[in-house]
């Protein structure tokens, strides 16, 4: 080859990186575009190296610590900083049923922040074919649900209520069933109320933030910024019968929404965020005190 069209196209190679860099750095879609890329990645990447460790022990919600694991690190690589509010309501006897709004696939790191022990979410069947993180999922114990099958994802739900009481099994539901970016929270589904009238066990109501303070896929903006997961007081349902599911629905969507609205107004006055390691975040408000922030696990 042309000594000179070599030196050109190692110039160019070399150019390839820097000018990806500059864009990274100066084009706000460009970097929503390779934090999403780098956080599908990293969960294809975790769960491949991970299965064949949580393979090992076998199906296991043991191997959710594992999931826990890989999913942690997320928040310091994007200057997430996490504020967990009365964690200790997540501390109870026995096992229960946690209900959590659901924004965006970001939501596995707030998940990640409180999920107790022994604890599985109920997924979409849909990613139970996303290669390794499918098979990861599976090992980890988690619950997949037709949700065009009305019929058999009740029949799972039924399993597993016998499961939460034969086990000591806690399970996480996103009863909005799909995510949902906007403002108010969608009407719920009333599995997870079935489940916990079946198993008789409690509900925990878990509120987290909105996100648009830092990521808007509309607006293709991904930068650093506060996200505060809020533990609600947790409804029993001892006695309550299928009869009783509407209302409880109800109820707690009332009492979730009534926090959302209450953070969505604070948050927007207390910013504070963490450097991100993947590089520059916008920086928003001044620090102020971490409020009545508890990080603790049960
Ligand atoms: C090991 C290393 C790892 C490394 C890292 C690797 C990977 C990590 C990656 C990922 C981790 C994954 C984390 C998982 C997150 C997944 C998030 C999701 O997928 S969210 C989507 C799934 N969730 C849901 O859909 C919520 C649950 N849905 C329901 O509960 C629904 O109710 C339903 C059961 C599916 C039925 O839904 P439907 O649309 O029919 O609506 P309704 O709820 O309104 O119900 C209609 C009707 O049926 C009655 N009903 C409902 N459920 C029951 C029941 N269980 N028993 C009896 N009757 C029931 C309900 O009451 C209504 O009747 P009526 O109107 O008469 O009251
Ligand atoms: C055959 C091999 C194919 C391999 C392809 C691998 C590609 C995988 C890429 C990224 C994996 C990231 C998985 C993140 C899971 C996030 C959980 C989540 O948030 O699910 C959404 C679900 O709650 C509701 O879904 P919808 O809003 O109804 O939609």
């Amino acid at each position: 080859m042309d000594p000179l069209l070599l030196l050109l196209l190692l110039h160019g190679l070399l150019l390839l990186p820097l000018a990806a860099l500059l864009l990274y750095r100066h084009s706000p879609p460009f970097q929503f575009l390779c934090k999403v890329a780098f956080f599908n990645c990293w969960i294809v990447a975790l769960a491949t190296l991970l299965s064949p460790v949580a393979a090992l022990r076998g199906r296991s919600v043991e191997n959710m610590r594992l999931l826990r694991a890989a999913l942690l690190p997320l928040k310091h690589l994007y200057g997430i900083r996490m504020r967990v509010r009365d964690s200790e309501l997540l501390r109870l006897p026995g096992p229960f049923v946690i209900v959590c709004n659901h924004q965006a696939s970001l939501d596995l790191m707030g998940m990640v922040e409180v999920i107790p022990e022994r604890c599985v979410p109920i997924a979409k069947r849909e990613l139970l074919y996303l290669g390794t993180v499918g098979w990861a999922c599976w090992l980890s114990g988690i619950i997949f649900i037709d949700r065009c099958r009305r019929d058999a994802a009740i029949e799972v739900i039924a399993r597993t209520a016998s499961a939460m009481r034969q086990e000591n099994l806690s399970v996480w539901v996103f009863p909005e069933g799909t995510r949902n970016p906007g403002k108010s929270m969608l009407p719920f589904k009333r599995g997870a109320f079935h489940l916990a009238v079946q198993a008789q066990v409690p509900i925990v109501p878990i509120v987290i933030s909105p996100y648009w303070d830092f990521f808007s896929p509309e607006e293709k903006r991904f930068t650093s910024g506060t996200c505060t997961i809020r533990v609600l007081p947790r409804v029993e349902t001892l006695g309550l019968s299928p009869k009783d599911v509407p209302k409880l629905t109800e109820s707690v969507r009332q009492a979730m929404a009534e926090a959302l609205a209450e953070m969505s107004m604070s948050d927007h006055r207390d910013q504070d965020m963490e450097q991100p390691l993947l590089g520059p975040g916008e920086d928003r408000g001044s620090p102020q005190g971490q409020g009545d922030t508890a990080r603790s696990r049960k």
